[in-house]
């Protein structure tokens, strides 16, 4: 177990170093996590003990500080700067990957975000829209959430036209257990402003995200 530092152990094999070398928000408290986790081995019959397993809670205690890294940003940050640009037409930010954790089962869900906007006036760096996502999908989440969450950031900060996010993600709560259907892709969308009230814009925007795809 590591003392209450929040220092991170830079881990003993060579090449381990990227998911631990990562900065772990003050708010996370990995020693907690690692006692829970090896309690978690204890109760399903395993011996955290053992050598492969000594090191595990605390690995697993660095992991979910990356997985739920999201829970202490703000995503608003990266739409604070922005362009001003008379362009006024769509702008479609496809296939942006991203994995997040089902707030169910705690178990990883896997897909891509696309996000287009009509800007009215500010147009921000296609990079930031990425970010945004990294950071709404390292929380516990709910794939509808997630989605509408992206869609409100750029409505409230960006004073968009038209937003819509549509995600498409594969749950591992649903193949790997459970019901156990490896290959159902879940895809959701948040239309807003011209996008929900225009049907043209809206086919457009479909069109810009699947068109020549499927
Ligand atoms: N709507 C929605 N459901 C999700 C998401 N992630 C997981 N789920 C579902 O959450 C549900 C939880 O159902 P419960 O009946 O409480 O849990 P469970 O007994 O483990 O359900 P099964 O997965 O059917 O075995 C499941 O149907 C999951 O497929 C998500 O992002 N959105
Ligand atoms: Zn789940």
């Amino acid at each position: 177990m590591s003392d209450n530092s929040q220092t991170v152990d830079q881990g003993s094999i060579s090449g381990e170093a990227d998911e631990s070398s990562k900065p772990v928000p003050p708010e996370v408290d990995l020693p907690r996590i690692e006692k829970a986790v090896r309690e978690i081995l204890i109760a399903v019959g395993e011996d955290p003990d053992r050598e492969g397993l000594v090191e595990t809670p605390a690995r697993v205690s660095r992991m979910y500080a990356e997985l739920f890294s999201g829970l202490h940003t703000d995503p608003r940050i990266h739409l604070k700067k922005y362009f001003t640009e008379k362009y006024d037409e769509m702008v479609l930010v496809r296939d942006i990957s991203f994995n997040s954790m089902c707030e169910h089962h705690m178990l990883p869900f896997i897909g891509k975000a696309h996000i287009g906007y009509v800007p009215n006036g500010k147009v921000v760096g296609l990079s930031k829209l990425a970010r945004v996502v990294e950071e709404v999908s390292h929380r516990p989440q709910v794939q509808e959430r997630m989605t509408e969450e992206i869609a409100d950031l750029l409505v409230s900060e960006l004073d968009v036209k038209g937003v819509a996010v549509v995600i498409e993600a594969s749950h591992s709560c649903m193949s790997i257990r459970g019901v156990r259907k490896p290959g159902s892709l879940c895809v959701t969308s948040a239309m807003k402003g011209l996008f929900r009230s225009n049907l043209s814009s809206r086919s457009e925007i479909m069109t810009l995200i699947y068109g020549g795809r499927h």
